[in-house]
């Protein structure tokens, strides 16, 4: 296996505009994320220009946090451009198995197209795969080690990495999976971290031809991150600053020394 830093070098370097059609409630974090990082942001709902900015931009994000009927229409219309241009999308089906509404449209997105990578915690993952689990609003009530078999269904079906947040982040492609195990248990009480690393997989899919590489250079980023931020302040308000410096002085060198990933 490749080791994370060079993946994250072509981030750096490339700086690519990454089209989110994201959530209320982490935009501001989510563009902080991408900004610290060395990704450009953009986000970009509505249905009148959603064609054109992903037309421009190097991946789409679409993350179905506060869903709306006419965000729907903006999603599907972006993802069938981001397909006819070759660009890749990142699908984070947030709540996925907390409500039919959130249930159905994720059935009707996949039909639309096959994301490049689908990244969730375990709960959305399985919800997607069909199991009857119950997601708790937006946080997972499962282990990412139950969701390998799901993972594994998923990528087959809809030919996309399957990226499953967690303790160990779980990421799948056909046949092969990856473990990533760096981040601290504190991430999942800032609101969206989720929402970042699937915003940060966008911006590693963009700068990377193989989807696989950047959705494990994005999952070991996002948890040495934590890490290190762990390392300043273990309450979640101050965490959240020390992240985003983590993110924006994170290297090549520094991630592939602290990443702790197995095949
Ligand atoms: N128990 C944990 N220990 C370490 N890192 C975790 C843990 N749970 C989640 N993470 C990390 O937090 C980030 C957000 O994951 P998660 O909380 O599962 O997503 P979501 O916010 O979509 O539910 C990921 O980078 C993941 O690796
Ligand atoms: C709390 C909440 N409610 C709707 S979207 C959202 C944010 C979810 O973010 P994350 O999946 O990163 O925890
Ligand atoms: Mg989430």
């Amino acid at each position: 296996m490749e080791k994370p830093g060079k993946a994250l070098a072509s981030v750096q370097t490339q700086v690519p505009l990454v089209h989110n059609i994201t959530n209320f409630v982490v935009m501001n974090f989510t563009a902080n994320a991408l900004l610290a990082v060395g990704a450009s942001p953009v986000m970009a709902h509505a249905v009148e220009e959603v064609e054109e900015m992903v037309a421009i931009a190097g991946a789409l994000v679409v993350n179905i946090g506060t869903l709306a009927p006419q965000w729907v229409e903006g999603m599907k219309l972006a993802m069938k451009k981001a397909v006819e241009l070759g660009k890749p999308i990142i699908l984070d089906p947030v709540g996925a198995g907390a409500t039919s509404y959130r249930n159905q449209v994720l059935t009707e997105l996949l039909e639309t197209a096959s994301p490049s990578i689908i990244r969730g915690n375990a709960s959305e993952i399985l919800a997607l795969a069909g199991s009857n689990i119950k997601t708790k609003g937006v946080d997972s009530t499962a282990s990412s080690a139950d969701s390998l078999e799901a993972a594994r269904e998923l990528s087959k079906k809809y030919g996309s990495v399957v990226s499953v947040s967690g303790a160990t982040d779980v990421i799948v492609s056909g046949s092969d999976v990856a473990f990533v195990d760096n981040g601290v248990p504190l991430m999942t009480r800032i609101t969206g971290m989720g929402c970042s690393a699937s915003a940060i997989a966008g911006a590693f899919a963009a700068a990377n031809q193989d989807a696989f590489v950047a959705a494990i250079g994005a999952a070991a980023t996002m948890g040495v991150c934590g890490e290190i931020a762990y390392e300043k302040a273990q309450l979640p308000g101050s965490f959240q600053t020390f992240f985003l410096d983590a993110l924006a002085e994170i290297n090549d060198e520094k991630l592939n020394q602290l990443a702790k990933i197995r095949q």
